[in-house]
């Protein structure tokens, strides 16, 4: 079967500092791979290579088979194939927007079916009840979330396009045992059709055991 994301021996220096060194993995649909390790180890960069966000310096990235930087830039197999999740959920939370226009944003993407702005509210609100979450109205802005209920939004908005590959970041990072529970849940259905993979960087071993279907270790 053809990994969703496949990585042959990447590496990643900063200066002086080698984030990455040599490593390789593949990701199969319907997989989730669980990434952890201590502090500075080189979490967040692999998630950041296997994203297409940044180049590695030496190996290669594939999705779905190709070259992900065959020519200049990256290049995934459809928009939208790739989203991320990230550590700090005001990455992906515009704190203007009203939450149902950041939640359904990647529906936007070139080469879809634009959904008018009442389909979108109707679909954010759709997505919140989906995560437990249909108490907050979707014309909240972000600001007036805890950090808690931002994170779940982002990895709401992360899974709404249906893409191939999630990369989340400390996904439960201001979770409590309960809704970090809730999180799991999102992701493992996401990727339950058999068809979309999953990355997902933690500190809590525990958390990612009940989660991942194998866990890379890059301590
Ligand atoms: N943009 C950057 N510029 C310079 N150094 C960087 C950059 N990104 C990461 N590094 C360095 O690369 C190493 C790995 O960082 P990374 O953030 O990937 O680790 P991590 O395992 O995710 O850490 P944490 O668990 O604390 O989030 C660290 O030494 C870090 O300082």
């Amino acid at each position: 079967m053809t990994a969703v994301v496949a990585a042959v021996g990447i590496s990643r220096r900063y200066g002086p500092v080698t984030a990455l060194a040599e490593l390789s993995l593949a990701v199969a649909p319907g997989q989730i791979l669980g990434v952890t390790g201590p502090s500075g180890v080189g979490k967040s960069t692999l998630l950041r290579l296997l994203a297409g966000l940044e180049r590695p310096d030496t190996g290669h990235v594939a999705y779905a088979g190709e070259p992900a930087w065959a020519g200049r830039g990256v290049r995934y197999p459809r928009p939208g194939y790739v989203m991320p999740v990230f550590q700090n959920p005001t990455a992906s939370l515009n704190p203007r927007w009203p939450i149902w226009r950041s939640l359904t944003e990647p529906l936007t993407a070139p080469g879809r079916e634009r959904p008018g702005r009442a389909r979108r509210r109707h679909l954010a609100a759709e997505w919140l009840a989906r995560a437990h979450l249909d108490h907050i109205d979707p014309d909240t802005r972000p600001g007036a979330l805890s950090g808690g209920q931002c994170q779940r939004v982002a990895v709401l908005r992360a899974l709404v396009a249906r893409p191939a590959l999630i990369v989340a970041d400390e996904p439960t990072a201001r979770q409590d045992v309960i809704t970090a529970a809730a999180t799991s849940q999102l992701i493992a259905a996401a990727t339950a059709a058999g068809t979309a993979a999953a990355v997902v960087v933690s500190h809590d071993r525990a958390w990612l055991a009940g989660l991942a279907h194998q866990i890379v270790d890059l301590a």
